[in-house]
């Protein structure tokens, strides 16, 4: 991780007014520094303003007050250059994994041919080059998100963000998919945002955990990881990074309790 500030989120609060007039604060003053090629997840209950905050990072929508910097510059907009962004899968159905991949170059203009061959080289990353004439119907869950992960990385974006990218895959799926998106993070160097629900997938991914609590959306803590890498979820530092997860949400009995056996 370099030392450079990738994104800066200066004092931001964020009020939405709701079908009924009434004014419904989502984040309030929320400061938050990311440096270059840093994992950071954001966590925390239903409704603390974590994709809130993803949204306003990626420009699609400004806060009330405060702002939000990337690479020094106040992001008034999204930039595709940047950002690459994944809500559940966003595959078009009737592209292939070929398809599906080469069009954000195509919105940028690639050739034919060069684009091609980027999209191989991240279809292969994944590990998909036997799917790649297939359509997204023919591929489990954990190969369409595979797929929506090329797709985002062949556009070569300095920064990701991810909501939820893994919330509907079932539970052995979801690991392996941790374990790929910390390979692809690792070699190609990516700053990530990454908004999660699971306190075990913040602890194997973070290099810093951000938790937030909401009515209204605030930074309760932020806890930092310092596990090498790549991680044991069994091992005695995963059990007390979770652990102090566990308390900063008051999860935690007080009572011993081997709860973990
Ligand atoms: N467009 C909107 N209009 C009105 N209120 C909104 C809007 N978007 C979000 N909110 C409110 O802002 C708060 C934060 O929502 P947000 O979706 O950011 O939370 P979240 O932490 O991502 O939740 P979840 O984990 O359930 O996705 C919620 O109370 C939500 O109802």
């Amino acid at each position: 991780m370099g030392s450079k500030t990738k994104i800066l989120v200066e004092n931001v609060s964020k009020v939405f007014t709701n079908s009924k007039g009434e004014e419904q604060p989502a984040l309030r003053e929320v400061n938050l520094e990311v440096r270059e090629g840093e994992f950071l997840c954001l966590l925390g209950p239903s409704g603390c303003g974590k994709s809130t905050l993803l949204n306003l990072v990626a420009g699609f929508d400004q806060p009330s007050s405060g702002r939000v910097l990337i690479d020094g510059e106040v992001v008034t907009g999204p930039k595709p250059r940047y950002i690459a962004i994944f809500q559940n899968y966003g595959l078009f159905p009737w592209r292939t994994v070929l398809g599906n991949v080469e069009y954000g170059l195509e919105a940028k203009g690639v050739s034919r041919s060069r684009r091609r061959e980027i999209a191989k080289e991240y279809i292969r990353l994944v590990g998909l080059e036997k799917f790649i004439n297939s359509h997204p119907h023919e591929l489990s869950g954990g190969m369409q998100q595979r797929v929506a992960i090329a797709r985002a990385l062949a556009v070569d974006p300095e920064v990701i963000l991810m909501d939820e990218p893994f919330g509907a895959l079932d539970a052995m799926t979801r690991l392996k998919m941790q374990e790929e998106i910390e390979r692809i993070w690792q070699e190609k160097n990516k700053t990530i945002i990454f908004v999660t629900h699971d306190i075990e997938e913040a602890v194997y991914l973070a290099d810093r955990i951000v938790v937030m609590t909401s009515h209204p959306g605030r930074i309760k803590s932020i806890i930092p990881v310092a596990i090498g890498r790549p991680r044991d979820r069994t091992s005695y530092d995963f059990f007390q990074v979770r652990d102090t997860i566990y308390k900063e949400f008051s999860l935690k009995r007080e009572t011993s309790l081997d709860y973990y056996i």
